[in-house]
């Protein structure tokens, strides 16, 4: 994404340099780069990559879930893909704009349905922190280092393995900045 947008690339790279300086990031610095986390939490949006969340969760009574009858012996799995591309709950929810999370702050972490990349509840996933602070850190390092571009033309298509994958990889051009 941040290949395809470079003045959102760019905008990220500001923040840091005004943030940061010259020193390379840290975890402490996090907090201070809204932008960027604006922009993890755009790419979790789009992009899930757990996008089916309880995916192996059966039925073992009959239940109702709002409107609806479970009986016992479903698999039920919640498709956060689906929720998070719903127009109803977002909008333009086919634009890549992290804005919309700087203008309302939506929790990533379980408590709001809307998006919950890394599910919620009671099996919900006790990597989160971890992988969140990795991402945060990674990707500020990253785009504080080098400019990305595409090499080729990028292709979005996805497909499910363990986790969603980019079908085509992406193969980026990356110029160290000054
Ligand atoms: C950006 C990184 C990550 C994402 C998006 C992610 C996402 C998810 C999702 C969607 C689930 C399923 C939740 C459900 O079924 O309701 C899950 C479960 C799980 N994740 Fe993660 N995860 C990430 C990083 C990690 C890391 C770093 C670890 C370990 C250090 C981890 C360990 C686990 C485990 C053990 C479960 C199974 C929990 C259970 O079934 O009780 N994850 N994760």
């Amino acid at each position: 994404r941040l290949v395809l947008h470079p003045h959102i690339q760019s905008e990220a790279q500001q923040e840091i340099a005004t943030a940061v300086g010259l020193r390379p990031v840290e975890d402490s610095d996090v907090p201070n780069l809204r932008y960027l986390q604006a922009i993890v939490k755009e790419v979790l949006r789009m992009h899930p990559p757990g996008p089916l969340l309880s995916w192996a969760r059966l039925a073992v009574h009959d239940a109702h879930v709002g409107k609806f009858f479970v009986p016992s012996g479903t698999t039920a799995m919640v498709n956060m893909w689906a929720i998070t591309h719903d127009g109803s709950i977002w909008k333009d929810p086919w634009a890549f704009r992290p804005e919309r999370f700087l203008e309302e702050d939506v929790s990533v972490m379980g408590s709001d349905l809307r998006l919950a990349p890394f599910g919620s509840g009671r099996r919900i996933c006790p990597g989160r922190a971890l992988g969140l602070a990795t991402v945060h850190l990674w990707l500020a390092r990253l785009l504080q280092k080098y400019k990305w571009a595409p090499a080729h033309k990028v292709q979005l298509n996805e497909c499910l393995r363990l986790s969603m994958e980019m079908k085509t990889p992406l193969v980026c051009r990356v110029v160290q900045r000054e």
